[in-house]
Protein backbone atom coordinates (compact mmCIF):
# COMPACT_ATOMS: atom_id res chain seq x y z
CA UNK A 1 0.00 0.00 0.00
CA UNK A 2 1.20 3.64 -0.48
CA UNK A 3 2.32 5.80 2.17
CA UNK A 4 -0.20 8.38 1.63
CA UNK A 5 -2.98 8.16 3.59
CA UNK A 6 -5.23 10.27 1.35
CA UNK A 7 -4.72 11.09 -2.42
CA UNK A 8 -6.72 13.80 -3.86
CA UNK A 9 -6.44 13.36 -7.52
CA UNK A 10 -7.81 15.91 -10.38
CA UNK A 11 -10.82 17.05 -7.96
CA UNK A 12 -13.71 19.17 -9.65
CA UNK A 13 -16.31 20.16 -7.26
CA UNK A 14 -19.15 22.19 -8.35
CA UNK A 15 -22.21 24.53 -7.49
CA UNK A 16 -25.33 24.03 -9.47
CA UNK A 17 -27.00 27.79 -9.74
CA UNK A 18 -30.14 29.09 -9.83
CA UNK A 19 -29.94 29.09 -13.91
CA UNK A 20 -28.69 25.99 -13.89
CA UNK A 21 -25.10 26.30 -14.33
CA UNK A 22 -22.21 24.49 -12.53
CA UNK A 23 -19.68 26.79 -11.03
CA UNK A 24 -16.25 24.89 -10.15
CA UNK A 25 -15.44 26.25 -7.09
CA UNK A 26 -12.32 23.85 -6.87
CA UNK A 27 -11.38 22.56 -10.13
CA UNK A 28 -8.42 19.65 -10.91
CA UNK A 29 -7.20 20.22 -7.92
CA UNK A 30 -4.29 17.19 -6.59
CA UNK A 31 -2.32 16.62 -3.49
CA UNK A 32 -1.63 14.12 -1.07
CA UNK A 33 -1.10 13.48 2.48
CA UNK A 34 1.76 10.95 3.34
CA UNK A 35 1.20 9.11 6.43
CA UNK A 36 1.53 10.94 10.27
CA UNK A 37 2.44 14.02 8.55
CA UNK A 38 0.72 17.58 8.46
CA UNK A 39 -0.22 19.17 4.82
CA UNK A 40 -1.18 23.00 4.80
CA UNK A 41 -3.71 24.26 3.02
CA UNK A 42 -3.20 27.97 2.02
CA UNK A 43 -4.57 30.47 -0.02
CA UNK A 44 -6.98 33.97 0.31
CA UNK A 45 -10.20 34.23 1.22
CA UNK A 46 -12.73 32.01 -1.57
CA UNK A 47 -10.13 30.20 -2.90
CA UNK A 48 -11.48 26.89 -2.28
CA UNK A 49 -9.53 25.09 0.51
CA UNK A 50 -12.86 24.67 2.83
CA UNK A 51 -14.66 23.25 -0.35
CA UNK A 52 -11.99 21.07 -0.94
CA UNK A 53 -12.24 19.48 2.54
CA UNK A 54 -15.97 19.46 2.51
CA UNK A 55 -15.51 16.94 -0.46
CA UNK A 56 -13.28 15.19 0.81
CA UNK A 57 -15.54 14.34 3.81
CA UNK A 58 -19.02 14.73 1.54
CA UNK A 59 -20.41 17.63 3.60
CA UNK A 60 -20.71 19.85 0.47
CA UNK A 61 -23.56 21.55 0.94
CA UNK A 62 -26.85 20.01 -0.58
CA UNK A 63 -28.14 19.84 -3.23
CA UNK A 64 -26.34 22.34 -5.39
CA UNK A 65 -22.64 21.18 -4.26
CA UNK A 66 -21.31 18.36 -6.07
CA UNK A 67 -18.32 16.84 -7.00
CA UNK A 68 -18.43 16.33 -10.97
CA UNK A 69 -15.04 14.59 -11.40
CA UNK A 70 -11.79 13.46 -9.93
CA UNK A 71 -10.62 10.77 -7.41
CA UNK A 72 -10.30 11.26 -3.39
CA UNK A 73 -8.34 7.82 -2.55
CA UNK A 74 -8.32 7.54 0.72
CA UNK A 75 -6.31 4.59 2.22
CA UNK A 76 -6.87 3.34 -1.36
CA UNK A 77 -10.29 3.58 -1.31
CA UNK A 78 -12.32 6.10 -3.65
CA UNK A 79 -14.54 8.22 -1.34
CA UNK A 80 -16.39 9.76 -4.53
CA UNK A 81 -17.84 6.68 -5.08
CA UNK A 82 -18.80 5.78 -1.56
CA UNK A 83 -22.06 5.38 -0.01
CA UNK A 84 -24.05 7.84 2.39
CA UNK A 85 -23.74 4.92 5.06
CA UNK A 86 -20.27 4.37 4.39
CA UNK A 87 -19.23 8.30 4.73
CA UNK A 88 -21.06 8.09 7.90
CA UNK A 89 -18.49 6.10 9.18
CA UNK A 90 -15.96 7.57 7.60
CA UNK A 91 -16.57 11.17 9.52
CA UNK A 92 -15.94 11.23 13.06
CA UNK A 93 -14.36 8.13 12.84
CA UNK A 94 -11.62 7.49 10.15
CA UNK A 95 -11.49 11.02 9.61
CA UNK A 96 -11.96 13.87 12.22
CA UNK A 97 -13.06 17.57 11.31
CA UNK A 98 -12.77 20.49 13.06
CA UNK A 99 -14.09 23.79 11.49
CA UNK A 100 -13.79 27.38 12.21
CA UNK A 101 -16.55 28.29 14.52
CA UNK A 102 -17.03 25.79 17.54
CA UNK A 103 -20.36 27.00 18.11
CA UNK A 104 -21.61 25.56 14.72
CA UNK A 105 -20.08 22.27 15.70
CA UNK A 106 -21.49 22.10 19.20
CA UNK A 107 -24.77 21.77 19.78
CA UNK A 108 -26.43 24.41 22.10
CA UNK A 109 -28.95 22.22 24.06
CA UNK A 110 -26.75 19.38 24.73
CA UNK A 111 -24.07 18.83 27.72
CA UNK A 112 -20.40 18.47 26.67
CA UNK A 113 -20.22 14.83 27.57
CA UNK A 114 -23.34 14.17 26.09
CA UNK A 115 -22.05 14.95 22.33
CA UNK A 116 -18.45 13.64 23.12
CA UNK A 117 -20.24 9.99 24.01
CA UNK A 118 -22.33 10.14 20.93
CA UNK A 119 -19.09 9.52 18.73
CA UNK A 120 -18.07 6.90 21.06
CA UNK A 121 -21.07 5.35 21.39
CA UNK A 122 -21.72 5.33 17.49
CA UNK A 123 -17.98 5.03 16.16
CA UNK A 124 -16.63 2.43 19.13
CA UNK A 125 -19.59 1.11 20.06
CA UNK A 126 -19.39 1.64 23.93
CA UNK A 127 -22.02 2.01 26.56
CA UNK A 128 -23.47 5.46 27.75
CA UNK A 129 -21.76 4.80 31.48
CA UNK A 130 -18.17 3.52 29.46
CA UNK A 131 -18.59 6.64 26.78
CA UNK A 132 -18.79 9.05 29.73
CA UNK A 133 -15.87 8.19 31.70
CA UNK A 134 -14.24 8.36 27.93
CA UNK A 135 -15.28 12.17 27.55
CA UNK A 136 -13.93 12.83 31.21
CA UNK A 137 -10.51 11.52 29.97
CA UNK A 138 -10.49 13.30 26.75
CA UNK A 139 -11.37 16.45 27.98
CA UNK A 140 -8.31 16.28 30.44
CA UNK A 141 -6.50 15.27 27.61
CA UNK A 142 -7.11 18.38 25.73
CA UNK A 143 -6.75 20.22 28.66
CA UNK A 144 -9.52 21.19 29.66
CA UNK A 145 -9.59 21.47 34.06
CA UNK A 146 -12.15 20.00 36.31
CA UNK A 147 -13.24 17.72 33.42
CA UNK A 148 -15.95 15.59 35.51
CA UNK A 149 -17.42 19.10 36.05
CA UNK A 150 -17.10 20.39 32.42
CA UNK A 151 -18.92 17.14 30.99
CA UNK A 152 -22.06 18.12 32.97
CA UNK A 153 -22.22 21.68 31.69
CA UNK A 154 -23.39 23.24 28.23
CA UNK A 155 -21.49 24.90 25.89
CA UNK A 156 -22.62 28.27 26.53
CA UNK A 157 -21.03 27.88 29.54
CA UNK A 158 -17.40 27.55 27.66
CA UNK A 159 -14.95 29.96 26.21
CA UNK A 160 -13.93 29.70 22.89
CA UNK A 161 -10.77 28.44 23.65
CA UNK A 162 -12.53 25.70 25.62
CA UNK A 163 -15.04 25.53 23.16
CA UNK A 164 -12.58 24.47 20.58
CA UNK A 165 -10.75 22.17 22.80
CA UNK A 166 -13.85 19.81 23.19
CA UNK A 167 -14.63 20.36 19.17
CA UNK A 168 -10.76 19.02 19.16
CA UNK A 169 -12.34 16.02 21.83
CA UNK A 170 -14.85 15.21 19.74
CA UNK A 171 -13.00 14.49 16.99
CA UNK A 172 -9.79 12.44 18.12
CA UNK A 173 -12.60 10.56 20.01
CA UNK A 174 -12.44 7.67 17.73
CA UNK A 175 -8.71 8.23 16.84
CA UNK A 176 -9.06 8.93 13.31
CA UNK A 177 -6.39 8.37 10.66
CA UNK A 178 -6.81 11.47 9.06
CA UNK A 179 -7.90 14.80 11.21
CA UNK A 180 -9.00 17.85 8.91
CA UNK A 181 -8.95 21.40 10.35
CA UNK A 182 -10.14 24.44 8.59
CA UNK A 183 -9.02 27.56 10.35
CA UNK A 184 -9.28 26.09 13.68
CA UNK A 185 -7.71 28.91 15.71
CA UNK A 186 -9.08 31.81 13.48
CA UNK A 187 -11.62 32.66 15.83
CA UNK A 188 -9.28 32.69 18.72
CA UNK A 189 -6.39 35.02 20.46
CA UNK A 190 -3.20 34.90 19.74
CA UNK A 191 -1.91 32.59 22.90
CA UNK A 192 -5.36 30.73 23.09
CA UNK A 193 -4.48 30.34 18.93
CA UNK A 194 -0.52 29.02 19.64
CA UNK A 195 -1.79 26.36 22.71
CA UNK A 196 -4.82 25.03 20.18
CA UNK A 197 -2.22 24.04 17.88
CA UNK A 198 0.62 23.04 20.10
CA UNK A 199 -2.11 20.60 21.53
CA UNK A 200 -2.71 19.13 18.20
CA UNK A 201 0.51 18.72 17.37
CA UNK A 202 1.66 16.81 20.46
CA UNK A 203 -1.66 14.63 20.18
CA UNK A 204 -1.08 14.06 16.46
CA UNK A 205 2.60 12.78 17.52
CA UNK A 206 0.92 10.45 20.39
CA UNK A 207 -1.68 9.05 17.92
CA UNK A 208 0.40 9.12 14.58
CA UNK A 209 -2.33 10.73 12.84
CA UNK A 210 -2.42 12.94 9.54
CA UNK A 211 -3.60 16.31 9.49
CA UNK A 212 -4.48 18.63 6.92
CA UNK A 213 -4.53 22.45 8.64
CA UNK A 214 -6.24 24.79 6.48
CA UNK A 215 -5.36 28.12 7.17
CA UNK A 216 -4.50 31.71 5.46
CA UNK A 217 -1.51 32.01 7.74
CA UNK A 218 1.40 31.27 6.00
CA UNK A 219 3.31 31.60 9.55
CA UNK A 220 1.30 28.54 11.05
CA UNK A 221 2.12 26.62 8.25
CA UNK A 222 5.66 27.41 8.81
CA UNK A 223 5.48 25.88 12.36
CA UNK A 224 2.97 23.16 12.35
CA UNK A 225 3.25 21.60 8.63
CA UNK A 226 5.63 19.38 7.04
CA UNK A 227 4.29 20.17 3.24
CA UNK A 228 2.13 23.15 2.15
CA UNK A 229 -0.51 23.55 -0.84
CA UNK A 230 -0.77 26.95 -1.76
CA UNK A 231 -4.18 27.35 -3.18
CA UNK A 232 -5.50 29.88 -5.65
CA UNK A 233 -8.80 30.57 -7.70
CA UNK A 234 -9.85 26.81 -7.48
CA UNK A 235 -6.53 25.54 -8.11
CA UNK A 236 -3.13 24.45 -6.68
CA UNK A 237 -0.85 26.42 -7.63
CA UNK A 238 2.26 24.93 -6.32
CA UNK A 239 3.02 22.41 -3.35
CA UNK A 240 6.47 21.53 -1.51
CA UNK A 241 7.87 20.61 1.63
CA UNK A 242 7.52 23.32 4.05
CA UNK A 243 11.03 24.51 4.15
CA UNK A 244 11.47 24.46 0.06
CA UNK A 245 8.64 26.45 -0.38
CA UNK A 246 9.74 28.74 1.89
CA UNK A 247 13.04 28.80 0.65
CA UNK A 248 12.73 28.46 -2.99
CA UNK A 249 8.64 29.35 -4.02
CA UNK A 250 8.45 29.31 -7.73
CA UNK A 251 4.87 30.86 -8.33
CA UNK A 252 4.50 34.54 -8.44
CA UNK A 253 1.28 33.81 -5.82
CA UNK A 254 3.08 32.40 -3.25
CA UNK A 255 5.98 34.56 -3.45
CA UNK A 256 3.16 37.00 -3.16
CA UNK A 257 1.67 35.51 0.08
CA UNK A 258 5.10 35.31 1.53
CA UNK A 259 6.01 38.90 1.08
CA UNK A 260 3.19 39.90 2.68
CA UNK A 261 4.03 38.00 5.78
CA UNK A 262 5.02 41.17 8.38
CA UNK A 263 8.22 40.38 10.05
CA UNK A 264 9.80 41.85 13.10
CA UNK A 265 11.90 43.97 10.37
CA UNK A 266 8.51 45.69 8.92
CA UNK A 267 9.09 49.15 10.14
CA UNK A 268 5.94 50.77 11.87
CA UNK A 269 3.91 52.30 10.44
CA UNK A 270 4.88 50.80 7.03
CA UNK A 271 2.27 49.95 4.37
CA UNK A 272 2.62 46.26 4.44
CA UNK A 273 2.86 44.65 1.26
CA UNK A 274 -0.26 43.18 -0.38
CA UNK A 275 -1.32 41.60 -3.15
CA UNK A 276 -2.48 44.03 -5.64
CA UNK A 277 -6.07 43.17 -6.85
CA UNK A 278 -8.43 40.40 -5.82
CA UNK A 279 -9.98 36.74 -6.30
CA UNK A 280 -12.18 36.65 -9.51
CA UNK A 281 -15.65 35.67 -8.94
CA UNK A 282 -15.75 31.88 -9.73
CA UNK A 283 -18.59 32.51 -12.60
CA UNK A 284 -15.77 34.80 -13.85
CA UNK A 285 -12.47 32.31 -13.81
CA UNK A 286 -11.15 32.08 -16.86
CA UNK A 287 -9.68 28.08 -18.17
CA UNK A 288 -6.25 29.26 -18.29
CA UNK A 289 -3.74 31.03 -15.73
CA UNK A 290 -5.98 32.95 -12.89
CA UNK A 291 -3.43 34.75 -11.17
CA UNK A 292 -1.96 36.13 -15.14
CA UNK A 293 -6.50 37.11 -15.08
CA UNK A 294 -5.99 38.71 -11.79
CA UNK A 295 -2.66 40.98 -13.03
CA UNK A 296 -4.49 42.05 -15.31
CA UNK A 297 -2.58 40.14 -17.87
CA UNK A 298 -3.58 39.65 -21.62
CA UNK A 299 -2.44 36.86 -23.90
CA UNK A 300 -2.35 33.02 -24.34
CA UNK A 301 -1.78 32.01 -20.55
CA UNK A 302 -5.16 33.61 -19.78
CA UNK A 303 -6.67 30.47 -22.40
CA UNK A 304 -4.43 27.87 -22.10
CA UNK A 305 -4.33 26.38 -18.68
CA UNK A 306 -0.11 25.73 -18.02
CA UNK A 307 1.17 22.27 -16.98
CA UNK A 308 1.73 20.88 -12.89
CA UNK A 309 5.04 19.90 -13.06
CA UNK A 310 7.43 18.54 -10.45
CA UNK A 311 10.43 20.82 -10.62
CA UNK A 312 12.24 18.74 -7.65
CA UNK A 313 11.35 16.18 -5.13
CA UNK A 314 7.97 16.76 -4.05
CA UNK A 315 8.29 20.22 -5.40
CA UNK A 316 5.19 21.33 -8.15
CA UNK A 317 4.08 24.26 -9.52
CA UNK A 318 1.46 25.65 -12.38
CA UNK A 319 4.24 26.61 -14.71
CA UNK A 320 2.55 29.50 -15.82
CA UNK A 321 5.65 31.04 -18.08
CA UNK A 322 4.29 34.48 -16.86
CA UNK A 323 3.70 33.69 -13.51
CA UNK A 324 7.11 30.98 -13.01
CA UNK A 325 10.56 31.87 -14.08
CA UNK A 326 10.26 29.03 -16.44
CA UNK A 327 13.78 29.25 -17.80
CA UNK A 328 15.13 28.47 -14.74
CA UNK A 329 13.81 24.93 -14.12
CA UNK A 330 14.27 22.24 -15.20
CA UNK A 331 10.68 21.25 -16.47
CA UNK A 332 12.01 18.07 -18.43
CA UNK A 333 12.24 16.61 -14.57
N1 LIG B 1 -22.85 26.96 -0.94
C1 LIG B 1 -22.18 27.60 -1.92
N2 LIG B 1 -22.82 27.99 -3.05
C2 LIG B 1 -22.17 28.65 -4.03
N3 LIG B 1 -20.86 28.93 -4.01
C3 LIG B 1 -20.16 28.56 -2.92
C4 LIG B 1 -20.79 27.87 -1.81
N4 LIG B 1 -19.82 27.64 -0.87
C5 LIG B 1 -18.67 28.14 -1.37
N5 LIG B 1 -18.88 28.70 -2.59
C6 LIG B 1 -17.87 29.36 -3.43
O1 LIG B 1 -16.78 28.51 -3.59
C7 LIG B 1 -15.57 29.26 -3.64
C8 LIG B 1 -14.58 28.65 -2.69
O2 LIG B 1 -15.03 28.85 -1.34
P1 LIG B 1 -14.26 28.28 -0.07
O3 LIG B 1 -15.13 28.49 1.11
O4 LIG B 1 -13.78 26.90 -0.33
O5 LIG B 1 -12.99 29.24 0.01
P2 LIG B 1 -11.87 29.25 1.12
O6 LIG B 1 -10.57 29.26 0.38
O7 LIG B 1 -12.06 28.17 2.11
O8 LIG B 1 -12.13 30.67 1.77
P3 LIG B 1 -12.14 31.07 3.34
O9 LIG B 1 -10.71 31.12 3.70
O10 LIG B 1 -12.81 32.41 3.32
O11 LIG B 1 -12.91 30.04 4.08
C9 LIG B 1 -15.94 30.70 -3.31
O12 LIG B 1 -15.98 31.44 -4.51
C10 LIG B 1 -17.31 30.58 -2.72
O13 LIG B 1 -18.07 31.72 -3.00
Amino acid sequence: MSENLLEVKELITAFRMEDGDWLRAVDGVSFRVPKGKTVGVVGESGCGKSVTAMSVVSLLPKPMGHVLGGEILFKGEDLTKASDKRMHQVRGGEIGVIFQEPMTALNPVHRIGKQISESLILHRGMSKREALQESIELLDRVGIPAPERRVMEYPHQLSGGMRQRVVIAIALACKPDLLIADEPTTALDVTVQSQILELMEDLQNEMGMSTILITHDLGVIAGHCDEVVVMYAGRVVERAPVKELYASPQHAYTRGLLNAIPTLATPRKSKLNTIEGQVASIKDFVTGCRFCQRMERKGPTLKNRAPFVEISKDHWVEACPECVDTSALNLAH
